[in-house]
């Protein structure tokens, strides 16, 4: 099973994830840094810990440089096909909402309320008091 016309699929990828044979997936294309998992300045384990896998975030999230972006040309392997990638991520669709995320705007209603509910109180001492 190689690349066809529309690159490697995200299974076929996955399946080089060893620290003998490891490549990782950044925008959408797949990347062979077996050889270079010893001289990678972030670590092998941060390799080892993407190999197999779509590793575009975590590549832009380490701030990575324009030498680390040069250097990608050097463990190129070939294109990756977006539409077998098995998370939606990946494919720009957002995860549904969680439970939690769900909750937090009613949290945030309630802290105002906590607020609020003292401020009034003493909003009204004060008055009863001005006014006696
Ligand atoms: C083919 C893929 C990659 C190449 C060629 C590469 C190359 C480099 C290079 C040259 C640096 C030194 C700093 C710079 O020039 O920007 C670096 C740093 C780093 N890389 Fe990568 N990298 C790759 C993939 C990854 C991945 C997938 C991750 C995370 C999962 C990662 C995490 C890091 C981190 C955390 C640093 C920072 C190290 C530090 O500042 O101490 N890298 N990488």
């Amino acid at each position: 099973m190689g690349a066809d016309s529309k690159g490697f699929s995200y299974s076929h990828v996955s399946v080089h994830n060893t620290c003998k044979d490891c490549w990782v997936i950044i925008n959408a294309k797949a990347y062979n840094v077996t050889s270079f998992l010893e001289d990678h300045p972030g670590g092998e384990e941060v390799l080892l810990a993407a190999a197999g896998k779509d590793a575009s975030e975590e590549f832009e999230n380490a701030g990575h440089g324009s030498a680390a972006r040069l250097m990608l040309d050097e463990f190129y392997v070939g294109e990756v096909d977006p539409s077998t990638n098995p998370t939606p991520a990946a494919m720009n669709v957002s995860p549904p909402r969680s439970e939690y995320d769900k909750d937090k705007p009613s949290e945030y209603v309630n802290k105002i309320f906590y607020l609020l509910v003292p401020l009034g109180i003493m909003t009204l001492a004060v008055g009863f008091w001005f006014y006696e």
